[in-house]
């Protein structure tokens, strides 16, 4: 059975990029994806809003949204202070396989805990069965129609406090523009909006930054 396009890149890293070395394999990913195939990692331009990002918030508790391979996990994780963790949901088994080993790899597998499964289902047992209070810092980069109902979802179950941060992938492509309005026409939402570029394309794309209020 031929390879899928994520297991060609998770080879290219295991062959070219530096064991336990996060960088490495962020640029081992970048390079193969930008020169063989292009692939919905959020990519080094915009890599560098959601590094910003995290540095500033610093999170304890962090949640991604859409794993895919895992390049964005690597890249939050080896951000993390010591203690601090990040929670990856991945809905995609084959994709959440990939990104395990690439995460595994890279070395961060310490203070990353990838859940598989639908969005909707694992936000309602962060508390109870992943022991979160609330969270510091989101990012969100799954489904686009998701990001709404998740965001609703998650006010709901009390898993935000006055300031957590949520960082948004694809604004303008694929886009969001649901989401878009839901979030800048929220009084409880402070939003900033970063202009930015489609991974490995010279098309425009932009992430949102939507602090809570409480
Ligand atoms: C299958 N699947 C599992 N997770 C997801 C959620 N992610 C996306 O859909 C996604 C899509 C694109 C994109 C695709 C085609 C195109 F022409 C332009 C952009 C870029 C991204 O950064 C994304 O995050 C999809
Ligand atoms: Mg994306």
């Amino acid at each position: 059975m031929n390879q899928s396009k994520e297991q060609r890149i998770l080879n290219f890293v295991l062959q070219n990029a530096v064991r336990g070395d996060p960088c490495s394999v962020l640029e081992t990913i970048d390079k193969y994806c930008s020169q063989k195939e292009w692939a919905m990692n959020v990519g080094d331009e915009k890599g560098l809003i959601l590094d910003k990002t995290v540095e500033e918030v610093n999170p304890s508790v962090a949640l991604e949204l859409g794993t895919y391979c895992g390049y964005s996990a690597v890249r939050i994780a080896r951000l993390l202070k010591a203690g601090a963790h990040l929670l990856t949901v991945e809905f995609n088994p084959e994709f959440a396989a990939i990104a395990k080993q690439m995460i595994e790899f890279a070395g961060v597998q310490d203070k990353v805990k990838l859940l598989e499964g639908p969005s909707e289902e694992i936000i309602p047992q962060l508390k109870k069965k992943y022991e979160v209070d609330t969270l510091d810092f989101v990012f969100l980069d799954h489904w686009k129609d998701k990001y709404t109902p998740d965001t609703i979802l998650l006010q709901e179950c009390n898993l935000l406090r006055k300031g957590s941060v949520l960082l948004a992938d694809n604004i303008i492509v694929p886009g969001a523009p649901e989401f878009l309005n839901y979030i800048r026409n929220n009084p409880r939402f402070q939003c900033t909006n970063y202009p930015s570029h489609l991974e490995y394309m010279k098309v425009e794309d932009a992430m949102e930054k939507a602090v809570f209020l409480g």
